[in-house]
């Protein structure tokens, strides 16, 4: 188990479907005393790169990627390229001067492999870690957005925090259903309404694990399994369902999203952490978009905290203490298309961290 790595640079991804809003919260971002030692990167998707244009960083803070393409690999290209090359190119008398990175994705990205980049490439991993991927949402346009764009869903899934843009074009009544939509795609992250990009940094930074101030990080935000209204069981899983009566359309991408949470009572055994981040690693299906745990240890009093973004782990890393009363572990898996298999799979995920049997 790693200890926190204060030395390794936060990276926050700005995600958020195309006009939800993220350039507009950028821009109010990098005027804010938090953002003045960061360095962002835009990455920009076709011919036409106007966003740095609208971003009132000083242009030296300023890096712009042009993609052409296929968005998923060409970014993932360019953004190996820029990260390894920054430090050099950013840096004043031989020292890095930024302390953290802002990267604001196209909308029609995909997180997953630039998070992926970011945890396992080998010249890039080791300088960096995800402090937090935020997304934009225009509230006047999700709905339609979610019916017909995975990416959006996907964008939404895996955010740590949504920022709810675009609310003075929402009716009152319509609100609600909006509000219930999201809950069913992601009920964890903690959602910010956001008018006219206005957003305080703090609540967009150290949505990670990570504290450079020695604090203990604020596990229960980060892993926030109540809202998976969890009950103390053994090992035992709890669906995130849209609530019964509901009527969906079949067909609607964000149906096939569930959130489980489990809970395990007892302190586990280091070998079955150790098996169960193997079985995952091998799972090969891109279904599990997101998965986060505490976990207690037997025989330490410090806890150990996962996540992964499909099948790709962040090193577990010891906290230096726990975070809250509760001590038992407990995991939060976001899916996609649960079928029997995948069903199957997580049971016997679940089986593995209970009893470190891998059979
Ligand atoms: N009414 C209203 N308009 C907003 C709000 N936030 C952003 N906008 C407008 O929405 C439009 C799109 O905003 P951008 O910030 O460019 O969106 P984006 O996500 O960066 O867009 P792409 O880079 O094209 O994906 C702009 O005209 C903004 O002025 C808001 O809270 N209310």
């Amino acid at each position: 188990m790693t200890d926190p790595a204060p030395d390794l640079v936060p990276v926050t991804l700005l995600t958020g479907f195309l006009g939800s809003g993220k350039t507009t919260v950028l821009n109010n971002l990098v005027r804010q005393p938090e953002l003045a030692d960061a360095l962002v990167i835009i990455n920009e998707f076709g011919e036409m790169a106007l966003d740095h244009m609208l971003v009132a960083h000083s242009t030296e803070n300023l890096v712009m990627e042009m993609s052409n393409g296929c968005v998923c690999c060409s970014i993932r290209h360019d953004l190996v390229k820029t990260l390894r090359d920054i430090t050099w190119r950013y840096s004043r008398n031989g020292e890095r001067w930024f302390k953290r990175i802002l990267i604001e994705t196209t909308g029609l990205a995909d997180p997953a492999p630039i998070i992926h980049t970011l945890m396992t490439h080998p010249r890039i991993a080791p300088q960096y870690r995800l402090d937090g991927i935020v997304a934009t949402v225009d509230m006047g346009t999700v709905m339609d957005t979610l019916d017909h764009h995975q990416e959006a869903i996907k964008q939404v899934a895996m955010a740590d925090a949504l920022l709810l843009t675009k609310s003075d074009l929402v009716a009152e009544e319509r609100r609600g259903p909006l509000l219930h939509r999201l809950d069913a795609i992601n009920p964890a992250a903690p959602r910010w309404e956001v008018r006219d990009g206005e957003i305080a940094a703090h609540q967009v930074l150290g949505l990670g694990l990570f504290d450079a101030t020695g604090k203990t990080p604020d596990v229960a935000r980060w892993l926030n399994e109540a809202s998976y209204a969890v009950q103390s069981t053994h090992a035992h899983a709890h669906e995130h369902e849209h609530e019964h009566g509901q009527h969906h359309d079949e067909n609607r991408h964000d149906d096939h999203i569930r959130a489980f949470c489990f809970t395990i009572e007892q302190p586990i055994a280091e070998d079955s952490l150790t098996n169960w981040l193997e079985l995952l690693a091998d799972f090969s299906g891109s279904n599990i978009l997101r998965v986060k745990g505490i976990f207690n240890i037997e025989g330490t009093a410090r806890p150990v905290v996962v996540h992964g973004v499909q099948h790709v782990f962040h090193p577990p890393v010891t906290l230096p203490a726990w975070p809250s009363e509760d001590q038992r572990s407990r995991v939060v898996f976001i899916t996609r298309d649960v079928s029997r298999e995948l069903k199957d799979f997580i049971e016997r995920a679940n089986h593995v961290l209970a009893t470190g049997a891998l059979s």
